[in-house]
């Protein structure tokens, strides 16, 4: 691949989220290789292969770090209804019908939906067998994504075994592919449907190939009430006995945590993928993560599946994390644009571990979008553009995206993807599921 010199309104969304409104970035071979004002720039420099993005805002790609690709065909079909319930009654039925080609068109459109709207990066705890297809796919649109197989664990001892050596064997086998655009993690669903010993082995395991732990923990007041009742303590300290937070840890969720809890998270580095429109949704209450931020916790944004969002729209997610934490505090100080907008970049970067992502500064990877804002009247006036991406931009918004460089999202419409073949087979599989 080429050298390449862009040129736009560029948040870097490094320190204090700093704007240049003439910049301009060199990359090559898909990495940033320097950042700065245009006139710091050579004319040979503007010259050789130059992209004009004169007039856009160019940000950095959105890290989605919560969400199951595969449920996206799942999307509409149980509102209304609490987390147990909405699991046992309908999600679960569902998911035990799908088969390959489900998890294929219904993750092929949670990937279209996800970088149409601005996400470069997303986390997929998934499917406990048919993940090899979700890679496949990554591979071809061209996107960057932490992939694990979901294990639960409401099954024998040798069923878990089995789930388990699938789990290793898809990161044997997809740890740094796609040109090194998909990393890997091991996934119990939760504490509620892993038991302690199932849960040890997973914590070996990734132990034995270095690679990050990602659950679902203390996501409604049942699971700590459950927790305490069987187990005689809350999740973190729970988590901690087992041996979890051993390992670098990615927990979903974290509504319901305590002082303590919040200690031992921080001592060991765990980090919290806040999902505020699911658990507005599905009723598990709002995450206090102004007090996690103080605390010192790295906390990341995610938007779950389409089943309990309803979209994939990372700036619906900032925008309403944001409002959250003002509402909760009554305070309109807590949670500022610069920390919302931190939430869906650096801190998803620093959550899945990757420090090659997350901003647009030398030595990242290519991975931006941009808007182009100068005909929509919600985006004016632009001087206040940092505000407008987090208070009322959309995910529809949206014009280009790169991942390391290459275009894969242009003038809205995808490169990589044949849209009307997954929308039509999305809505296939999903006939499919319900006949
Ligand atoms: C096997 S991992 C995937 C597993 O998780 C279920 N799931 C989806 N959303 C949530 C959530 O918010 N909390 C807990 N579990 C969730 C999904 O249906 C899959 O079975
Ligand atoms: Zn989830």
């Amino acid at each position: 691949m080429e050298t390449l010199y862009y040129n736009g309104k560029i948040v870097t969304g490094e320190k204090n989220i700093q704007v240049i409104t003439d910049g301009a970035f060199i990359v090559d071979q898909g990495v940033i290789t320097r950042v700065g004002n245009s006139s710091d720039f050579s004319v040979e420099q503007k010259e050789i292969n130059s992209i004009n993005l004169m007039g856009k805002w160019v940000l950095p790609g959105l890290i989605n770090t919560h969400g199951h690709a595969g449920m996206s065909t799942l999307r509409g079909y149980a509102d209304d209804m609490s987390l147990q319930n909405w699991l046992q009654e309908k999600i679960w039925p569902m998911e035990m019908k799908m088969d390959e080609e489900t998890i294929k068109w219904s993750s092929a459109l949670a990937m279209l939906e996800m970088a149409k709207s601005g996400t470069t990066t997303f986390l997929d705890m998934y499917h406990p067998f048919y993940m090899d297809v979700v890679g496949s796919l990554v591979e071809d649109f061209g996107m960057r994504a932490t992939l694990m197989n979901g294990m639960i664990g409401l099954c024998s001892e040798e069923e878990q075994k089995g789930k388990l050596e699938l789990a290793k064997r898809f990161i044997e086998t997809w740890q740094d592919g796609a040109d090194g655009r998909i990393s890997t993690m091991l996934a119990p669903h939760s504490l509620y449907t892993c038991p302690p010993k199932f849960l040890e082995a997973i914590v070996d395991a990734a132990n034995m190939l270095h690679v990050p732990i990602h659950t679902h923990m203390s996501e409604t007041e049942k699971e700590v009430h459950d927790c305490i009742a069987t187990y005689g303590k809350r999740p973190a300290f729970h988590l901690e006995e087992i041996g979890m937070f051993s390992v670098p840890t990615l927990i979903a969720h974290g509504v319901h945590l305590n002082k303590d809890e919040l200690d031992i998270l921080y001592y060991n580095d765990v980090a919290i993928s806040h999902n505020p429109i699911s658990n507005l949704k599905l009723g598990s209450g709002i995450a206090d993560i102004t007090s996690y931020m103080k605390r010192g916790i790295v906390v990341s944004l995610g938007t779950d599946s389409a089943a309990s969002n309803n979209n994939l729209d990372m700036f619906e997610e900032m925008r309403t994390g944001s409002l959250l934490q003002k509402g909760l505090h009554q305070d309109p100080e807590v949670l500022p644009v610069e920390d919302a907008f931190k939430m869906a970049t650096i801190n998803g970067a620093k959550a899945l571990r990757k420090s090659r992502i997350g901003t647009i500064s030398t030595g990242k990877n290519a991975d931006f979008i941009t808007i182009e804002a100068k005909n929509k009247p919600h985006l004016q006036p632009e001087e206040n553009m940092l505000s407008h991406i987090v208070n009322s931009l959309s995910g529809k918004d949206i014009c280009d995206v790169y991942v390391s460089g290459n275009p894969i999202v242009k003038q809205g419409a995808s490169v990589t993807m044949d849209e009307e073949k997954i929308i039509y087979e999305a809505n296939r599989v999903f006939k499919k599921l319900c006949s």
